[in-house]
């Protein structure tokens, strides 16, 4: 029985729930962040839903979603199968760890410079020998290898090797295709994996992170017998440092450490080269845009030098383009699920214990009220005033409050680092007679199909 005062939603069904009519409003749609707009047109911005026997509330629009992100009852990690088959058991909030790690090494200009620096130019690379030959690249093969190796970098202090690249590229991969950040079939009916583990795609989660962790727990191992008193910038050995200083009187552990480093690979992989993917289509489909972008470069830089990160202030309209960018994709996901850790409201409604909340930032941002024109367009200079960037308020696609990316600055420094790079240095075309289509899929997070793109030096 719905609880009393629990938000307006779609009828429950016996047994499903809501689960039929989400699954054809998904189909028609195509993201589940346009099915949350779709249902708060119908039923408000907290939208209350069941399925299976888990209590799902939908929150759409601005001042809902602020609300959801700023109250801490609102805000625990899940702890349903979902969660804990993934991570080997229920997790402790070591967020805070990580954070100051990454603030004190990584994220410190000079060392994130450094690394993506190197990528780029590897980038740059691949791209100039492909227009050695026809110059017709795959721009969505461009960046996962790239946005893996940063990762790889932040956890371990070190590049990747080719061969050990090879295998996670292959691993994450088949993670991104097969794997829905919002729930799969058995999470929704966990009855479901003791009758047809394979259908509801039981076995395939378990089997994919068992190949992370392992992929993981290998680099642990290695980094362990190497680990020594001077200070590495790798967060793995940052934490093995932790855990031998406080002897095993805390909650660090070699099992925390690696459900952290897998939630990096997860959270961080395709978002940044997805997000790459989405800004090279729309690039593609508005060369106007391009060429400002091109002239901006070249009267600050010129071709004597490629842009670095302390070159951002002086490119507010590349940076603009990232922001479109980060606003298109994002708008086509849903925030981290959320769990209710004790009985609260929202937004008046009543959100009883365990209940999950799917936030959806489509309606922070898509919102024409709130000063968002024609949200479904790529216009960059929505970020733009005087000609300086400017970011309005209502613009949190990383999140905020406790759940919020770990990864923006790296995330944004990247995306930045190779627009401005590979813009200053090539110019990238449609096809002959086949301009690409914003055609979307959904892989762990949102992406374009695969397309190609013609490109030539400047
Ligand atoms: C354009 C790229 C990226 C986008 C758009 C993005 C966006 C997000 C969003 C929307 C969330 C959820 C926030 C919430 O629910 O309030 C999140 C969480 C997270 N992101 Fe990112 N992210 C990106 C890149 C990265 C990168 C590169 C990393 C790692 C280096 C990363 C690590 C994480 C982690 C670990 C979390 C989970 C935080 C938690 O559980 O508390 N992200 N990200």
């Amino acid at each position: 029985r719905k609880p009393n005062n629990f938000p307006p939603g779609p009828k429950w069904l016996p047994i499903i729930g809501c689960a039929w009519e989400l699954s054809n409003l998904h189909k028609a749609k195509g993201s589940l962040s346009e099915v949350a707009q779709e249902l708060a047109l119908k039923y408000g911005s907290v939208i209350g839903t069941k399925v299976g026997r888990t209590l799902t509330v939908f929150v759409y629009g601005t001042k809902a979603y602020k609300e959801l992100l700023s109250k801490d009852d609102l805000n625990g990690r899940p702890d349903d199968i979902f969660s804990t088959s993934r991570t080997l058991g229920k997790r402790r909030e070591q967020k805070k760890f990580l954070m100051r790690h990454l603030k004190e090494t990584v994220f410190n200009k000079i060392v994130l410079e450094e690394i993506l620096a190197e990528q780029v130019h590897t980038i740059i690379h691949d791209i100039k020998k492909t227009i050695e030959s026809d110059g017709v690249i795959c721009i969505t093969n461009l960046f996962p290898v790239h946005a893996l190796d940063s990762i790889y970098i932040l956890m371990t202090g070190d590049k990747c090797s080719d061969q050990e690249m090879e295998e996670l590229h292959k691993v994450m991969t088949s993670f991104s295709e097969n794997i829905s950040s919002t729930g799969m079939l058995f999470s929704h009916f966990p009855f479901l994996r003791y009758i047809c583990p394979d259908y509801c795609g039981y076995n395939t989660y378990v089997n994919i992170h068992k190949k992370i962790l392992a992929f993981i727990s290998k680099k642990v191992k290695i980094l362990k017998e190497i680990c020594g008193p001077q200070p590495s910038r790798g967060f793995i050995q940052a934490y093995l440092e932790k855990i031998n200083s406080v002897k095993g009187q805390s909650d660090f552990s070699e099992e925390e450490l690696l459900a952290m480093c897998l939630d990096l690979l997860a959270a961080g992989f395709d978002t940044t080269s997805n997000t790459l993917g989405f800004t090279f289509l729309y690039l593609l489909l508005h060369p106007e845009v391009q060429e400002r972008a091109q002239e901006e470069i070249d009267s600050v830089i010129g071709k004597g030098r490629p842009p670095t990160l302390e070159d951002r202030p002086q490119l507010p309209y590349v940076e603009s383009i990232v922001l479109e960018s980060i606003r298109l994709i994002t708008s086509r996901s849903l925030a981290l699920p959320r769990r209710a850790i004790r009985d609260s409201t929202l937004n008046g409604y009543f959100i009883p214990k365990d209940t999950i909340l799917q936030g959806s930032v489509r309606g922070t941002f898509f919102d024409e009220s709130t000063g968002w024109k024609n949200p479904e367009v790529f216009n960059p200079d929505r970020f733009m005033k005087d000609g300086n960037l400017c970011i309005p308020d209502t613009f949190i696609p990383f999140g905020s409050g406790k759940r919020r990316c770990v990864g923006e600055i790296m995330a944004r420094a990247n995306i930045f680092l190779i627009v401005a790079c590979l813009l200053q240095t090539f110019n990238f075309r449609s096809l002959p007679g086949s301009p690409p289509k914003a055609d979307f899929a959904e892989d762990f997070s949102p992406a374009v199909k695969p397309f190609k793109a013609f490109v030539t030096l400047r």
